[in-house]
């Protein structure tokens, strides 16, 4: 979501004036290199995103399949370099890390990602206390004793009896244990950002609330800042300060997360949360009022908006002209009819 369109007088409250721990700014990457004479074309992973996270904030990110949320904790954690934008973490520009700096900083265990998939993450060969204990060997700053002392610390913040856990290996653990392994090696370097990707998704609902309560009282605990990537709203209601949903390779929303889920502003994000009517009270939209009427004109699926293809409400201007981008309060939605589209809405029932 580019920046470029901000009013300057708007007040985002006390919170927003707390430095951000992580700044992403017009982040665009692509795996596959544009083809000549284009700039980032339809290939791109993430477009123009922006987002802050602050010290000792849960972010929610969510979005559909492949819409680049995976990408954007990559590319903060340096595995994939960015065609264009800025990452800014602690202060530091990321980008100007290189070589010997971004492997150091790698090692430092300041950011880590718990991955989606913990069985395919977790050496299987490894035992509990050799996983753990890992990244704290990768940044070789503790002795020996320390190393030790700090696994069996991160097992009791997760929950887990390092007695019964330590000699395990992953495939004599149960699914919750197995997630909570994966979280306890991520705060073994006692990180400052933590990226979970779909940490619950593979769990029933009693793990996913426990693993969900976990995050929360870890981000107490430690202070911890935690980035939580999800395909659906209803993980994070409950547990996120702020969301931002993805679409198609673009923030197309975020904002604290009562109110986004309360009054969506993209019209997306309505539709996400009228198939999730139990994550809001308020305002209860039906997905059938967003969707596209079969009979009126049809929009191009790679126009200047990505959702037009798929939105009611899209008119001319969503094809040629970017979309403002700031609401008030902390939000942001980059929609040419931002919050309006309730209104149309209303006149089509009062029409009917
Ligand atoms: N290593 C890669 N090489 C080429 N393309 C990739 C690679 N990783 C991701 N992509 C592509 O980049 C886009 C964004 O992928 P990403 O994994 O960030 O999405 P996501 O929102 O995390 O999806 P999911 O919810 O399925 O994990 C997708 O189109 C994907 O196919």
């Amino acid at each position: 979501m580019t920046t470029t369109q901000e009013r300057p007088d708007v007040d985002d409250g006390p919170e927003a004036r707390v430095a951000p721990l992580l700044r992403v700014t017009d982040l665009s990457v692509s795996y596959v290199p544009p083809k000549k004479g284009t700039s980032l074309g339809t290939g791109a992973a993430l477009t123009e995103a922006s987002l802050e996270v602050r010290p000792g904030e849960i972010v929610g990110i969510v979005g559909e399949t492949g819409s680049g949320k995976t990408t954007l904790a990559r590319a903060t954690v340096g595995l994939v370099r960015p065609v264009a934008g800025r990452i800014e973490f602690a202060g530091q520009d990321m980008g100007a890390l290189r070589g010997r700096a971004l492997r150091e900083f790698r090692r430092s265990g300041q950011v880590q990602l718990v991955f989606q998939d913990p069985l395919r993450s977790l050496d299987p060969d490894l035992t509990v206390a050799a996983l753990v204990r890992e990244p704290l060997d990768i940044a070789g700053t503790l002795s020996r004793a320390e190393r030790h002392e700090r696994v069996v610390e991160s097992l009791r913040l997760v929950g887990l009896d390092p007695d019964a856990m330590l000699d395990r290996r992953p495939r004599q653990l149960s699914g919750g244990q197995r997630q909570r392994v994966s979280l306890a090696r991520a705060i073994s370097t006692r990180p400052q950002l933590l990226f979970c990707d779909e940490p619950v998704s593979a769990l029933d609902v009693s793990n996913r609330n426990l693993v969900l309560s976990l995050l929360d009282r870890l981000r107490r605990d430690l202070g911890l800042a935690v980035v939580i990537i999800a395909h659906d709203l209803r993980s994070l209601a409950g547990i996120a300060d702020r969301v931002a949903v993805f679409y198609r390779s673009r923030v197309v929303e975020q904002g604290p997360i009562q109110a986004v889920l309360e009054r969506p502003a993209h019209p997306y994000t309505g539709l996400l949360t009228a198939s999730a009517p139990s994550v809001t009270h308020v305002d209860r939209l039906r997905p059938d009022q967003l969707r596209p009427d079969p009979e009126a004109r049809s929009w191009p699926a790679h126009g200047v908006c990505v959702f037009a293809a798929r939105c009611r409400f899209a008119h001319d201007a969503c094809t040629d002209q970017p979309a403002p981008v700031r609401l008030a309060d902390d939000r942001e939605a980059a929609c040419h009819v931002a919050g309006e589209w309730r209104a149309l809405i209303t006149d089509s029932k009062e029409a009917s």
